[in-house]
């Protein structure tokens, strides 16, 4: 299988960047790549996989898993990985050796084969997703014992012992009380994988030989039970290669490894810091931004010692003026791809937006999270209907528009019916396009019982999508505009609290107690500056809604670093 010419292009395509070549051709067997955004992590990534096929370093009963924790960061290792595929090379093996797939992915493939050994009776895919605070199924001893347990697991409090010791409790009320209901909340996707890695060794050692290389995306946001799964996927001999920033970690409410990457070192992972800035390389201003808001958080002594970095702003009165601005704004580009981040879905979210919408009658709302209830549902139904539909016959290009229309009518009106009858759409056209006949409706059912239409955003062709911080990690638009850039918005009631007193003038403070708070809000700042490739900006106005009054605001405390400065001021 070797491809002298395939190796042989890659390394000519990276031969001045110094870091990205150690990082393609190295042989370690655990190495941890960082790097700020938008340096290739994702991109050395794919191409160091591609040059183990081409160099023969993958044997071919083996596979590369690619993980990550979220699922848009899969989807774009998945995307990536098909376009960087070229059918006349050896690359074309990519798309058959390389599983890509986020954590909860690979335990629902795992369960799909081995479920019946933990006690699933029917496929993984027919169970739903529950979230079982908001519910009484569980009595209230077991309740508590979940509830705890989930909470170690969020704030990352959990021994390796106490985790696996934890498991067998979890798991057996999960068996008892939930699988019989056809219930099977997220976290017991991976326990239960874990318990039957732990009980059945057979299977445990085929896969540790199986995956010949882990690669894992966006790393910072790995959770212990992300980790305990890596850990029995793989064999001293495993190359475990993870790629993260530690400035990005914005997942800390479902239990992100606080210094997650600095943890692994002392493990004695090896180390590559890739140096090269591709994604704002003729852009002095945000590489500015980039290089200030990295040694803030590393130090934030440093503050005033900085250079001062421009920001544009939108600054009006009130919301409706700050949305015609931004309509403004969005005309003058017809040809860019523009993105409204947001910090939460509140009611001065929804007051900007409404008026934005108004006149943008292409814009993507995309404002809803994977967790909320009508979310939830929607892909049920759709897996329900398309059963009906599908389960004899192949789905094709040109059933897709019918089976939209047919399942709009079945599913009732909410603000995120027509994003989601978007996804839906462009999620069936593409698994249509790339998955042969006999795969389609496995591709299709576990994304939906997966609740991961969100990862087809890319997919959609609108000029402007709004979308919540958290939902832009790993994408990237021409520009991008943080609105509600006022305090109580960004941050959140709750970020002012966990960050304190606060003077007149909003200023950050940092005294010890509140470091982490403040670096949580200037990692959220980061990821959604860091998604523009041209330009980033924010907007902001006097007023804005707490609860259902309509009160005075500030900007962020973000405004008072002094190395930054937010000008509403156009040529
Ligand atoms: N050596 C290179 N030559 C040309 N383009 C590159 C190179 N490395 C990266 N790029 C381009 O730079 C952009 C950013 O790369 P990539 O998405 O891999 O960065 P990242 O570090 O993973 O970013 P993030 O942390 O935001 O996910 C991409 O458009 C990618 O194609």
């Amino acid at each position: 299988m070797k491809d002298q010419k395939l190796a042989a292009n890659i390394l000519n395509n990276i031969k001045s960047d110094k870091e990205q070549t150690l990082v393609v051709t190295n042989q370690f067997s655990k190495l941890i790549v960082e790097a700020p955004a938008g340096f290739g992590k994702t991109y050395s990534m794919i191409n160091m996989i591609k040059y183990w096929f081409a160099t023969d370093q993958i044997k071919n009963y083996q596979r590369v898993l690619c993980l990550s924790f979220s699922v848009s960061a899969a989807n774009r290792m998945k995307e990536s990985i098909e376009n960087s595929v070229n059918n006349s090379d050896s690359s074309a093996m990519l798309i058959h050796y390389v599983h890509a797939t986020n954590f909860h992915g690979l335990c629902r493939s795992i369960l799909s084969k081995y479920g019946s050994l933990v006690g699933l009776n029917v496929p993984v895919n027919d169970y739903k997703n529950i979230d079982l605070s908001k519910t009484d199924i569980l009595p209230p001893i077991e309740k508590d014992f979940v509830k705890n347990f989930d909470d170690k697991i969020k704030d990352a409090t959990i021994s390796d012992e106490g985790l696996m010791k934890g498991i067998e409790k979890y798991n057996s009320i999960a068996r008892k009380y939930l699988l019989p209901n056809m219930l099977l909340p997220f976290n017991n996707l991976i326990t239960l994988v874990l318990e039957l890695l732990e009980d059945h060794p057979q299977i445990k050692k085929f896969y540790k030989y199986y995956y010949s290389a882990i690669c894992i995306d966006e790393f910072q946001d790995t959770n212990i039970l992300g980790l305990s799964l890596i850990n029995h996927l793989s064999t001293d001999k495993t190359r475990i290669i993870a790629f993260g920033d530690n400035m990005q970690q914005i997942y800390h409410f479902l239990g992100a490894i606080p210094s997650l990457i600095d943890k692994e070192l002392e493990l004695g992972f090896e180390y590559i810091r890739l140096k090269t800035n591709y994604r704002f390389s003729n852009n002095l201003d945000m590489r500015t931004i980039d290089t200030n808001l990295r040694s803030y958080e590393e130090d934030f002594e440093k503050a005033n010692r900085l250079p001062i970095a421009h920001i544009k702003a939108i600054h009006e009165s009130n919301v409706f003026k700050e949305a015609t601005r931004l309509n403004e704004y969005i005309n003058r580009y017809p040809d860019d791809k523009i993105a409204i981040l947001v910090s939460q879905n509140s009611r001065t979210t929804r007051e900007l937006l409404n008026s934005v919408k108004n006149n943008q009658p292409k814009i993507f709302n995309g404002l809803f999270k994977e967790d909320d209830d009508y979310v939830i549902l929607f892909h049920n139904r759709a897996s329900e209907f398309y059963q009906t539909r599908f389960s004899e016959r192949t789905i094709h290009t040109q059933d897709i528009r019918s089976f939209i229309t047919d399942f709009s009518k079945l599913i009732r009106k909410n603000e995120y019916k027509s994003s989601l009858l978007k996804l839906l759409y462009v999620f069936l056209q593409k698994t249509v396009k790339n998955f042969s006949p006999e795969n389609r409706n496995e591709v299709i059912l576990t994304t939906l019982a997966s609740i991961s239409l969100k990862q087809s955003i890319n997919n959609i062709d609108s000029h402007v999508v709004i979308s919540t911080i958290h939902g832009s990690k790993g994408l990237e638009w021409d520009r991008v505009i943080l609105a509600n850039f006022e305090q109580n918005e960004f941050p959140n009631y709750y970020g002012v609290k966990g960050i304190g007193n606060f003077d007149s003038s909003n200023k950050l403070q940092p005294n010890g107690v509140n470091d982490d708070e403040i670096r949580k809000l200037v990692n959220q700042f980061y990821v959604a500056f860091s998604r523009a490739k041209k330009e980033f900006l924010i907007s902001y106005s006097d007023q804005h809604w707490e609860l259902s009054s309509l009160v005075n605001s500030q900007i962020s405390c973000i405004a008072t670093l002094p190395f930054l400065t937010f000008q509403d001021k156009w040529s």
